[in-house]
């Protein structure tokens, strides 16, 4: 394992609202994420998951606390260097990340290279590439609307992947799937953590998809437990 993790998140505090209204989202929580590793962060509904995952994804930021991307200093980065450094570093499959309904899929997928300014005919190039790997590539002019719920999500992670991330950040990625459409998408996933040493950050609440990661990170009230206390809790 590198010396550097890929994300280093200390003692993490995030509220939400203020006064008697004021909701402690996030208390202290610790998250080390080695590169090359594949993590689930677990937990009931409105543990914190997705806003732990949006403020390492720098998507959101932390009252309190350390956020270091690499090794660099996360929270010190000016808007304009957090938006490049994400668009080249991280891929999104989450469900509020839609797919532009009456948009071909290949522009669907080529978007974040068309925010970096990369020419048309290279973003065409790169765009085919992923789909081909994907096996979508047939569908490419096709509207993201005239697919099936297992082909988008699989277009939303050519999208994710086509900027060459370094890491994955997936919110539920197969939560609105039948059970072999979700498996199809789950080990697209696994392969790109396998083959492409892409770290993969996975926010779940299916026990099977968290059991295939490397390591699972239980958080309970917006606090990061060991795995036998979360157990406890859910009982
Ligand atoms: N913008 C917001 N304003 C106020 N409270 C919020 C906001 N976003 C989240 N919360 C609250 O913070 C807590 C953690 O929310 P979060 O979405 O991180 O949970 P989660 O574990 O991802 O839940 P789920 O599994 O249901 O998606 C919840 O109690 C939620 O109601």
């Amino acid at each position: 394992m590198s010396a550097v993790p890929v994300i280093d998140a200390r003692n993490i505090c995030k509220s939400y609202g203020k006064g008697d209204g004021r909701f402690d989202a996030l208390r202290d929580v610790t998250l080390r994420i080695e590169r090359g590793e594949c993590v689930a962060i677990v937990g009931k509904s409105g543990s914190g998951k997705s806003t732990l995952m949006h403020i390492i994804a720098m998507l959101d930021t932390p009252d309190a606390g350390s956020l270091a991307y690499a090794g660099e200093d996360a929270l010190a980065l000016s808007p304009k260097s957090v938006s490049e450094l994400r668009n080249q570093e991280f891929g999104f499959v989450f469900q509020q990340f839609f797919l532009t309904p009456g948009t071909s899929v290949l522009d669907n997928v080529t978007l974040p290279l068309k925010i970096t300014g990369e020419p048309s005919k290279s973003r065409k190039a790169r765009g085919l590439e992923v789909l081909r790997q994907l096996e979508l590539e047939d569908k490419a002019t096709s509207r993201a609307t005239d697919l099936s719920g297992g082909q988008k999500q699989r277009v939303v992670i050519s999208r994710a992947l086509v900027n060459e991330p370094s890491v994955i950040f997936a919110d539920e990625p197969t939560g609105n799937l039948d059970s072999a459409t979700g498996a199809i998408v789950q080990d697209t996933l696994f392969a790109l953590n396998r083959d492409l040493g892409i770290t993969l950050v996975i926010v779940t609440h299916d026990e099977e998809l968290a059991a295939r990661c490397d390591r699972q990170v239980f958080l309970r009230d917006g606090v990061l437990v060991a795995p036998a206390q979360d157990r406890g809790a859910a009982a």
